[in-house]
């Protein structure tokens, strides 16, 4: 098959995957969850689906939200980011939240430097990859300042490497996503000011071109929102005497409410509910002080929530 056949994609729903970088492998492993199989040939930046009527598409995760926006394709998975940096927020909508692909694009300035402060920055030079959103926030900045035309931020386009801008002496800040902070902090940089926070998104067209995909993009959201929750939870089993039951079921209320199992032991009561991962260890203390006993969690491989 040739990379856009459009006679092999007819009537395929097509699904944008970002092609390389941060969000790629993530969303290899999403697909992979909500067994949607696919087999892509070597070089090629179009897949056909082998279990679905679907055909998935990899384009750079910044040209994504355009390509959903514009209706070339249904469905999409990127960044925040990206979607607010292309001006596609009303074109398309956000569906789920995928809990992968965390940052903040944040300004930075060197550490060491004489600028401390956004309006100590303003009317210098800014080197970025997110021109339209830094573009917005200095120029609110220099109105808010008073900067004429002649003062004010001057904002530099670079496609990567940006936290090199400043010891090039190409910038005085920058504009960059931040995850972990390394990298910020090895080119001697520290933040000054946070545009915005951003993870990686379901996205759909807002007005979709093809209504008939609706149930599809429906089942394909449901099976990812079971891969998000299935990672977000375990479940936690343990055993609780009726007296300790109010306080063991306030500990652990489960999403709509725990299945409560009677035991042979008349006095006993056995409990199962969802607990969020993160809360999972302090349940456990918590569980334990009230004396709930033979206390398991169990990960979940995929679930509907
Ligand atoms: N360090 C990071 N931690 C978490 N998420 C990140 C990080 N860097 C980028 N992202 C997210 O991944 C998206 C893609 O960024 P990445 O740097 O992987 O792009 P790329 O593939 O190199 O470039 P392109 O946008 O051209 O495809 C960003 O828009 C952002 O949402
Ligand atoms: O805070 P950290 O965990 O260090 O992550 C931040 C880095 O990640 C992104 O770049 P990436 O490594 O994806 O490469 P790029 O510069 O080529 O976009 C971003 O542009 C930062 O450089």
């Amino acid at each position: 098959m040739s990379a856009l056949d459009t006679n092999t994609l007819n009537g395929r729903l097509l699904f944008a995957i970002p092609k390389k970088g941060r969000l790629h492998e993530k969303c290899l492993e999403l697909l992979s969850g909500a067994d949607i199989q696919f087999r892509r040939h070597n070089r090629l930046d179009v897949a056909l689906v082998l279990n679905h009527p679907i055909a998935l598409v990899f384009l750079p995760a910044s040209d994504i939200p355009s390509f959903v926006g514009k209706g070339n394709v249904d469905l999409g998975i990127t960044g925040h980011d990206v979607i607010l940096e292309a001006r596609m927020e009303s074109h398309v909508t956000e569906t789920l939240r995928l809990g992968f692909g965390k940052c903040a694009l944040q300004v930075q300035v060197p550490e060491a430097g004489p600028i401390h402060t956004v309006d100590d920055l303003a009317g210098k030079r800014v080197v970025t990859s997110f021109e339209v959103l830094s573009g917005d926030y200095f120029e609110r900045l220099d109105s808010r300042l008073g900067k004429t035309d002649a003062d004010k931020t001057s904002i530099e386009y670079v496609g990567g490497s940006v936290e090199a801008a400043c010891a090039l002496g190409l910038a005085d800040g920058i504009v960059d996503l931040v995850e972990s902070g390394e990298t910020m902090r090895a080119a001697g940089l520290h933040a000054i000011a946070t545009l915005l926070q951003s993870e990686a998104v379901l996205i759909k067209s807002s007005v979709p071109k093809h209504p008939d995909l609706t149930p599809l993009i429906s089942m394909i959201t449901s099976r990812i929102a079971g891969v998000i929750a299935a990672r977000k939870y375990v479940v936690c089993e343990y055993n609780v005497r009726r007296a300790g039951l109010s306080a063991a079921t306030a500990i652990t209320p489960g999403r709509r409410a725990p299945t409560i199992s009677p035991l042979e032991d008349s006095e006993w009561v056995a409990v199962s509910s969802m607990v969020e991962k993160n809360q999972m260890a302090d349940v456990m203390d918590q569980l334990v002080e009230i004396g709930a006993e033979d206390i398991l969690i169990f990960n979940l491989d995929n679930c509907r929530v």
